[in-house]
């Protein structure tokens, strides 16, 4: 089991954002969360790699296992981060820095990656995402679509055994959106876990093979990519039909 989240409660300050999460994912699965604006989708995503640390629970993740209501370890904190990337709506790029250094910066630091030892993997990965031309730019002088996929490659570059996604498709255009997700069905095929927050049940379709619907801070349906066909709970048949 790559992800295994019980009985996970979060709150800012006084106020609860998230109750009583219970959840699993496997090696290759790409899990998505679905939910109204304010359901907590953004806070569990981000529980996973500790962005957010719960108040009480259980969290594995990638063979790092947290008890929650313990104070978490710097040292298990850090291999965490490692073993969990991320890939934020906002790309989160390093504007001063090209692409190929935004790529080499933290394989350098962290994995101790020799510079010409970076440079290579990045340039396969930048190959890979038909990025190759843009190596030397810098991120403002790319579009939005390529921006995401500098930081899906910056993010791939740590090897990372989880992959979190936080809307990556929002304010993309359809074309851009289409590259995007045939990104994630190429992951796919790696075998790397991955888990998408997104508002596009249309992407959601494409990608998942673990659905799970939440509403108000709960989890109101979990289920294999069959629950769009035929969903079971009243809240999620709703949410669909609006879509
Ligand atoms: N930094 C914060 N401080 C206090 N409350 C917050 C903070 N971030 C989010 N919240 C609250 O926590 C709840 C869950 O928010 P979250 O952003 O996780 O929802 P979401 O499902 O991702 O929503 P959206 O789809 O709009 O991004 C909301 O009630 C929100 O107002």
């Amino acid at each position: 089991m790559t992800i295994s989240v019980k009985n996970l409660n979060f709150f800012y300050g006084s106020s609860q954002a998230l109750f009583d999460i219970n959840l699993t994912a496997e090696d290759g699965d790409t899990v998505v969360l679905l939910g109204p604006s304010g359901a907590g989708k953004s806070t569990l995503i981000r529980t996973f790699n500790l962005l957010e640390v719960p108040k009480s629970g259980d969290l594995t993740v990638a063979d790092n296992h947290f008890d929650l209501s313990q104070n978490t370890d710097a040292k298990k904190m850090r291999q965490l981060r490692q073993d969990v990337g991320m890939v934020f709506q906002q790309y989160n790029l390093w504007p001063h820095f090209t692409v190929m250094e935004n790529l080499i910066e933290a394989p350098m630091k962290i994995l101790g990656l020799t510079e010409s030892e970076a440079q290579k993997e990045a340039m396969e990965l930048l190959t890979r995402l038909r990025l190759e031309e843009h190596a030397h730019r810098f991120p403002l002088q790319l579009s939005g679509g390529q921006q995401q996929r500098v930081a899906i490659a910056r993010a791939l570059m740590m090897k990372p055994k989880v992959l979190l996604f936080d809307e990556p498709t929002a304010a993309l255009d359809p074309e851009i959106t289409a590259q995007i997700v045939s990104i994630i069905q190429e992951l796919q095929e790696t075998g790397i876990t991955q888990v998408i927050v997104t508002h596009e049940v249309g992407v959601a379709r494409k990608v998942a093979t673990k659905v799970v619907y939440m509403e108000k801070g709960r989890i109101v349906e979990t289920g294999d990519a069959s629950c769009f066909e035929a969903p079971q709970t009243e809240q999620f048949r709703q949410y669909l039909s609006h879509d």
